[in-house]
């Protein structure tokens, strides 16, 4: 039987500690959104929310800015239970909205290796769009894999290097719904 048990994820919760506060990251939200309000007012952007991971900081972010923009979203993974990305992303959704000659500002929680920012955003530069701006929650200082996204557009707060999970991180598909950011202890690294 699994491991992965509601009980033993209250244990991982119990033994992880708090590395960003639920304040710290409302204030972040507020910074990210007054930067792409200044910059992107007059752009009529699509906001796309990069799926699991992005749900949070997309409606976080995108609620805060007030002029027109349209909402999409992808679903791209390389991680799934792992704590190493793949070399290739699991494409689970594509957009639906035509990105030919728009911003997109692509939203998602955490920059790491690198590799998901830059392949999405090489997607939409193939499909035409006009500009691809990259915004996270938490740049995480972690050696970029080759070809990942060395800095993105807009970033929250930087963070160690360290496995997160919290504001939509996942610990085995889990406590995506934890309000603030904690570590994992090591020896739930399993
Ligand atoms: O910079 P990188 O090293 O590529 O890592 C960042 C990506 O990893 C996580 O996604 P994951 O693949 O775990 O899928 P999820 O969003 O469904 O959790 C996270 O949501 C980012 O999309
Ligand atoms: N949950 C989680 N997913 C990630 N994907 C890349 N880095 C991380 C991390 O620290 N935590």
């Amino acid at each position: 039987m699994s491991k992965i048990t509601p009980t033993f994820i209250k244990e991982v919760f119990d033994a992880s500690r708090v590395i960003v506060p639920q304040q710290t990251l409302e204030a972040s939200f507020e910074k990210v959104a007054t930067e792409i309000t200044q910059n992107h007012i007059k752009d009529n952007p699509i906001a796309v929310c990069v799926m699991n991971g992005g749900l949070f900081i997309t409606s976080e972010i995108v609620k805060r800015l007030r002029f027109p923009l349209q909402v999409d979203y992808i679903h791209a993974s390389r991680y799934g239970n792992e704590y190493t990305g793949a070399n290739m992303l699991n494409w689970v959704k594509t957009p639906n909205i035509n990105p030919q000659g728009r911003t997109v500002i692509l939203f998602d929680d955490i920059l790491d290796g690198g590799l998901t920012l830059a392949e999405v955003k090489r997607y939409y530069e193939d499909r035409g769009a006009l500009n691809v701006l990259t915004a996270v929650m938490l740049d995480k200082k972690a050696p970029r894999d080759k070809g990942g996204l060395i800095k993105a557009d807009y970033a929250g707060l930087e963070v160690e290097n360290e496995f997160l999970f919290g504001f939509g991180l996942d610990y085995h598909g889990y406590m995506r719904n934890v309000p603030e950011i904690r570590a994992v202890d090591t020896k739930h690294m399993i």
